[in-house]
């Protein structure tokens, strides 16, 4: 555990992490190992890459091999990849852009959110419909729907007094399509003349808008990257689910190259770019060294992590760590902590919780605080109404008397730079990986591993909570879970009911008026 580390009442654990650059995508060496095609670019060089991935040994042999007849025979296509990766990024040739054979396109992955009131429920509606955010076990998966239905109706008047409250509406689609296009010009500095493409997962421009795009504009080569830099089931997880179906299906999907980026938390560029906006906020403060660093993370439903083998908490943990390393090298020692925030429904979410911690911080006597949103690279409701208004407020309330928040990410130039550095050092691999692909003709993003990867973390698709599959007459587990299930069941058929009759106890008890 690093020095300055506040040990909150329910503080984390943090995992000890080494120096730059850090191993691939997953935070466990053996947990990465198990997903020899999957790629998250550390920021190395190549040959720094070859020795250090840990690719399995004839992966890392077919990998290379074909990697390097895919320079020979598009070398102007990948000459600034190239350079790039032989001098550990340190050169942008500004000899114009290449135009290369093959059409090249980023796929950035994102959430969305509602752009305005009436877009709310709706949004809401996609968001519990999709079973990597509402689990339900296999054997209530037809409720999903009538589920999502309610709990949307039911959530929508809170939700939309945050959106009102932020403008009417989420600004997430408006950022995302700056970074895209701050993305596309940052690839073509370096040589490199990609189209960039913005698919969300739960409103527009959905995935499937930006995939029949890809199509019509003929890309042959697609790097994919969700905006997330650490890997959840929830958000890229989900993304990546949803691309994977798509893929499965489609004769031009299925022959178009492609690779996936599916978590970048431990870049150089990523880590000092959030070192930057933390250090020019400290300066702020009137006594910076006083200040306690709050990072304060999106949260998941624990059993994500503890039951389906989520790498986010590990991929968070590590994330502050090398951001506090970071600022230590720049000789900031600060006293720092990490909770996890926007908990919703009623099972039990990452601990610490933000709103906890705030409290106990100061009930110790902290006087200074600066929240780092750290889940997420753009201003969105949870930056600007839950962090800025909700926790400010919780805070001077809880006796801190001097508050700060770090800004998101959003078009930063290092961190855009980054990207695009991570798009190009991935770019070798696209065809590498997908002859491979193409045999196998399954699984496809990226290249037959998505499904591996998340299976994976689901714990072979175990369901949460996991199942009990069998009848044990007393006061068992096993009777508690059935019972627990049929009163599920009973209570679900009720509201199912109710939301298609519009009749029923919600109705008579004047709740659910909303649903006319
Ligand atoms: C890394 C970031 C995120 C994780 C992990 C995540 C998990 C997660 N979220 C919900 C439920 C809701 N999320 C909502 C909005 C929302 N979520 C994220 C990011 C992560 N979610 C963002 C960036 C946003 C905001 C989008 C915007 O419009 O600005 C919402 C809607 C807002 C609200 O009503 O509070 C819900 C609901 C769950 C259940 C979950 C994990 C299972
Ligand atoms: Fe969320």
């Amino acid at each position: 555990m690093r020095s300055g580390r506040i040990q909150s009442s329910a503080s984390c654990s943090a995992s000890s992490s080494s120096t730059f650059p850090h191993p691939p995508c997953l935070t466990s060496a053996s947990r990465h190992c198990k997903f020899p095609r999957l790629l998250s670019p550390p920021a190395v060089s190549l040959s720094q890459r070859v020795s250090r991935n840990c690719l399995v040994p004839e992966m890392t042999q077919l990998s290379f091999s074909k990697q390097a007849n895919t320079i020979t025979n598009k070398k102007h296509l990948f000459q600034a990849g190239v350079g790039a990766l032989e001098t550990s990024n340190t050169q942008a040739v500004s000899t114009g852009p290449l135009i290369g054979e093959e059409k090249i396109g980023v796929l950035l992955l994102n959430l969305g959110g509602p752009e305005t009131l009436d877009d709310v429920q709706p949004f809401l509606f996609n968001l519990f419909a999709d079973p990597d955010i509402i689990r339900l076990p296999r054997l209530f998966r037809f409720l999903q729907r009538p589920l999502a239905k309610f709990i949307s109706v039911l959530r929508a008047p809170k939700s939309k007094e945050g959106y009102a409250s932020i403008g009417g509406g989420s600004p997430l689609r408006r950022i995302t399509d700056a970074q895209a296009e701050e993305l596309r010009k940052s690839l073509w500095e370096k040589n490199v003349p990609a189209k960039v493409y913005v698919g969300m997962r739960y409103w527009h421009p959905f995935t499937e808008e930006a995939i029949e795009q890809i199509k019509k504009d003929g890309i042959a080569e697609l790097v994919v990257l969700p905006l997330y830099p650490q890997f959840s089931i929830s958000t890229s997880g989900s993304s990546l689910r949803l691309l994977e179906s798509i893929f499965r299906d489609d004769e031009y999907l299925v022959n178009m190259q492609h690779t996936v980026i599916p978590s970048w938390y431990q870049r150089e560029g990523y880590i000092k770019s959030m070192a930057n906006l933390i250090e020019k906020e400290l300066q702020k403060f009137d006594h910076p060294e006083k200040v306690v660093i709050f990072f304060s993370a999106h949260g998941v439903p624990l059993a994500y992590v503890e039951e389906a083998g989520d790498p986010y908490k590990a991929e968070m943990e590590e994330c502050v760590d090398l951001i506090m390393e970071e600022l230590e090298k720049r000789k900031i020692t600060n006293a720092y902590t990490l909770a996890y925030q926007s908990r919703v429904g009623p099972v039990e979410w990452l601990k610490p919780y933000t709103d906890e911690t705030i409290i106990d911080l100061g009930r110790k006597g902290v006087k200074s605080l600066l929240a780092v949103p750290i889940s997420f690279v753009s201003e969105h409701i949870e930056t600007l109404e839950e962090i800025d208004v909700e926790y400010k407020e919780l805070a001077l309330e809880s006796g801190i008397q001097n508050w700060g928040r770090v800004p998101a990410l959003g078009c930063e130039p290092m961190f855009i730079s980054d990207l695009a550095d991570a798009v190009i050092e991935s770019l070798p691999y696209v065809g590498a990986m997908a002859v491979s692909n193409l045999e196998a003709r399954q699984s496809l993003v990226p290249l037959g591993s998505v499904e591996e990867l998340l299976a994976t973390y689901d714990s072979q698709r175990r369901e949460l909570p996991p199942p009990v599959t069998f009848w044990e007459w007393g006061w068992t587990k096993s009777a508690e879970t059935w019972n627990g299930r049929a009163a599920m069941l009973a209570v679900l058929v009720l509201l199912l009911l109710e939301v298609t009759t519009g009749e029923g106890f919600l109705h008579q008890w004047g709740v659910l008026p909303l649903f006319r």
